[in-house]
């Protein structure tokens, strides 16, 4: 049987996503479902699916709920295959955005909100021209696959980094070599990670610092939907790449250039570790009812 589906659109630096709300946690969709939503030809089209629910009406927001009893909405995110993924960093500014703008939550300039993830509590952070994600503690993890991408003459050394999710960044020689590598298929990682992984391409800029704050650009191939305009937590990895790479004179803020926008990583001590924060954008860009 058929039936209405109320969704809003919208993205963070062009990484799109289509947003639904289902507070009691009875419209879960199939991935097939989600897949054909985010269809760029049979349906609304976006990088990923988000599903607002509330934490104590789904089985992950139990563990979210033991991590901070205020972290009141989950965002379930899944990619545009349909598959989930623990954490989405342009996603989870849009979906405050999203809780927000529909009377869901409140959060005023300079305040935060919790929200569940499957990658732990993330605190969302409101500023004057968007929003600032804590993304939490980062770690290397995945080791140093060899990279194999479409147009690249030969293969690179990854570096692989957590950041909730699964990253292996690469670095690369110059803009005209990020320019030419081609990711209409996805780049062959040696050996495969068993969960796969998003890989970030990245370049320096030349300086790599400008008045204390380290700049990169970066290209990214997601896992479960493809070459993106913009990856959040794909610019964090990239950042924390560089900075690895550059030792410990590098910078603690960074600016990442993707082909969609501008993203701010900020790496700074927590009571638990290292944590890294991803600045940026959010809109809301239609809303719209679909059959489904
Ligand atoms: N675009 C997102 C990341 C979405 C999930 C990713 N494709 C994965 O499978 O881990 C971001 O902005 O971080």
């Amino acid at each position: 049987m058929t039936s209405l589906l109320r969704f809003t659109k919208g993205h963070g630096t062009g990484n799109d996503f289509v947003l639904y709300s289902d507070p009691a946690g009875d419209r879960p969709l199939t991935a097939a479902e989600r897949a054909a939503l985010a269809d760029r030809h049979r349906g609304v089209g976006g990088d990923g699916v988000i599903r607002a629910v509330r934490s104590a009406n789904l089985p992950e927001g139990a563990a979210a709920l033991a991590e901070d009893p205020d972290a009141e909405w989950f965002m379930d995110y899944t990619n545009a295959d349909g598959s989930p993924s623990e954490m989405c960093g342009n996603g989870i500014r849009v979906f405050v955005r999203y809780l927000l703008e529909n009377g869901l939550a409140t959060l005023d300039e300079g305040q935060s909100l919790p929200i569940g993830t499957r990658s732990g509590v993330r605190d969302v952070h409101r500023l004057a021209d968007g929003f600032a994600a804590d993304l939490g503690r980062w770690s290397l993890h995945g080791g140093e696959p060899t990279v194999t991408a479409r147009a690249l003459p030969v293969p690179r050394p990854g570096l692989g980094i957590s950041v909730g999710n699964p990253h292996v960044v690469v670095a690369l020689a110059s803009e005209a070599e990020l320019e030419s590598v081609d990711l209409s298929e996805a780049p062959v990682l040696d050996p495969a990670p068993e969960a796969g992984a998003n890989v970030e391409f990245v370049v320096p800029a030349d300086p790599l610092v400008v008045d204390g704050v380290g700049r990169i650009r970066m290209r990214v191939h997601e896992r479960g939907s493809g070459e993106t305009l913009s990856c959040g937590t794909g610019a964090v990895a990239a950042a924390l790449a560089v900075r690895h790479w550059a030792g410990p004179s590098a910078p603690t803020e960074w600016r990442v250039e993707v082909p969609g926008g501008v993203l701010g990583v900020r790496v700074f001590a927590a009571e638990d570790g290292e944590h890294a924060a991803l600045s940026g954008p959010a809109e809301l860009v239609f809303d719209g009812t679909l059959l489904v």
